[in-house]
């Protein structure tokens, strides 16, 4: 009796936690220290983390370091951390388009940050950080593509994983190359890409450091698809028209949907029906339920 009150408390805890918006992954109690790697991150600038306006309830994020193939340096890593706040924050979201700046999506960490931070407590630290901000990026309750143009390798290659979907553009390719540094992914990238692929094919791609072009990431399930162009605006305006095809609602009802997903995808299956519950209860009666409910009873 005591333990399966204990267990459905935990339960609902790690529900109701998992919904939070900005709870980081990691605290002091797994050694995270946020503010001193914050303070180490500030000392390797370059680059930014653009966020555009909103356009029917899509926003696009661009990983912005283009000198250094849109590698990502310290103040890149706080900013994204600053972006992702500001859309978990966004009310009235549906979607979010992620690609890198002058046609290539990114070259993972800045190497020059990386050698410079090359001690066990700082590696630890950027880890621990990443992995928070890109398991909040995945989280959040909006429909989100990275469009490969170009190179995802290293950390590139992680941050597609942390994104619903990835579509690619003619050349394109995405290549875990951790083990020729003699690593393995630290962002949460192994972790997804075997949510995204299975076991074994993660297995190959990471032992191999495999590159993947388009054709074999859709077969793989890694893309959903090649978009027809690889031209920068062009291959944006198909990734804006793929995504148009899964946010044509409300914003409440698509961010339900995104939660009910997250939910059933990271929670066990008794808390994944509780929060299902708790979702479903924001959406039943609410203003495009009922507007649904006096139309027609044909789904078209
Ligand atoms: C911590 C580990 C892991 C993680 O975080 O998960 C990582 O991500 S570590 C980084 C892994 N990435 C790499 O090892 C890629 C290294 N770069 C390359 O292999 C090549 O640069 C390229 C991306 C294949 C592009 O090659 P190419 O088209 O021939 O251009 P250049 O090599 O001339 O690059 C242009 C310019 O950009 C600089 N650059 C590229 N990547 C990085 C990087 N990750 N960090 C810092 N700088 C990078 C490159 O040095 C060139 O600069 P200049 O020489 O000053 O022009």
């Amino acid at each position: 009796m005591a333990v399966s009150l204990w267990k459905s408390l935990l339960q609902t805890t790690k529900s109701r936690l998992f919904l939070q918006r900005g709870v980081s992954l990691y605290n002091g109690v797994h050694g995270f220290e946020e503010e001193a790697i914050k303070k180490k991150l500030q000392q390797f600038g370059g680059g930014s983390i653009n966020l555009s306006k909103e356009d029917h309830g899509i926003r696009v994020l661009t990983l912005n370091n283009p000198k250094q193939m849109n590698a990502f340096t310290g103040t890149m890593m706080l900013e994204l951390q600053e972006r992702v706040t500001e859309l978990e924050n966004w009310k009235d979201g549906k979607g979010l388009i992620i690609h890198g700046a002058e046609n290539t999506f990114c070259s993972g960490s800045d190497l020059n940050a990386v050698r410079a931070m090359s001690s066990s407590e700082d590696g630890m630290n950027m880890c621990m950080f990443m992995q928070s901000t890109l398991t909040r990026l995945k989280r959040l309750p909006l429909i989100s593509v990275a469009v490969v143009q170009g190179k995802a390798l290293g950390g590139g290659a992680e941050f597609t994983t942390a994104c619903d979907f990835r579509l690619m553009t003619p050349g394109s390719e995405i290549r875990f190359v951790h083990k020729q540094m003699g690593l393995v992914p630290g962002w949460g990238g192994a972790a997804r890409l075997v949510q995204i692929v299975g076991s074994g094919v993660a297995l190959k791609l990471l032992s191999g450091a495999l590159r993947v072009d388009p054709e074999r990431a859709v077969h793989l399930g890694l893309a959903e698809e090649t978009l027809p162009s690889s031209d920068e605006t062009r291959s944006l305006e198909e990734a804006q028209a793929w995504l148009n095809k899964y946010t044509k609602a409300p914003a409440e009802v698509i961010q339900a949907v995104k939660k009910v997903v997250t939910a059933g995808r990271e929670l066990q299956l008794e808390a994944a029906l509780r929060a299902e519950k708790d979702i479903f209860g924001t959406v039943w009666g609410g203003p495009a339920n009922l507007q649904a409910l006096a139309q027609s009873t044909k789904r078209k």
